[in-house]
């Protein structure tokens, strides 16, 4: 089990309920250090777009400011299409157990989307915080097939 993800949790207008769903769920969470709402904000749903949000979580991974991002919009795509834009990031849409425990063990994303127009909330929930009881094994034979990626990009 991870301890102490410093974890950012973020959407879209499209997102915005499960996003604070899920934000309400890992708040108290004990193996999550903080948990940082990156918006959409309530009061402003039409603030910013998936691709801003997107990028702004992974730039803040980037910079150390945080260990991982889950992120919704309708369909988890646009954000993680985002995410992916900044170097070193590794996001992807999860919306079954099996890939999201891949999407760590196997790919070692530290960010995880999700779309509210695609899987109940429950479902939603429950994939969030599964997805934070994986750690990736640096160890694994895994670890040399992302550095192919990171090399790729230079990180
Ligand atoms: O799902 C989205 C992007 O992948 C977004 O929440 C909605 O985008 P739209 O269909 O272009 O409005």
């Amino acid at each position: 089990m991870s301890t102490g993800i410093r974890l950012l949790v973020g959407g879209d207008v499209a997102g915005f309920e499960y996003k604070e769903a899920i934000l309400a769920d890992l708040k108290d969470d004990p193996r999550v250090a903080s948990v940082e709402d990156l918006g959409v904000p309530a009061d402003d749903k039409e603030s910013e777009t998936y691709g801003s949000v997107g990028i702004r979580a992974a730039e803040a991974i980037r910079d150390g400011k945080a260990d991982r991002a889950i992120l919704v919009c309708g369909t988890g795509i646009g954000v993680a299409i985002a995410a992916n834009k900044v170097p070193g990031i590794r996001a992807t849409v999860g919306h079954d157990s099996f890939s999201v425990e891949r999407s760590i063990l196997s790919n070692d994303c530290q960010v995880l989307t999700m779309g509210q127009r695609v899987v109940g909330l429950q479902l939603a929930r429950r994939l969030a915080s599964e997805w934070i009881g994986y750690t990736f094994d640096p160890s694994s034979p895994s670890k040399d097939k992302v550095a192919v990626i990171s090399a790729y990009e230079g990180c």
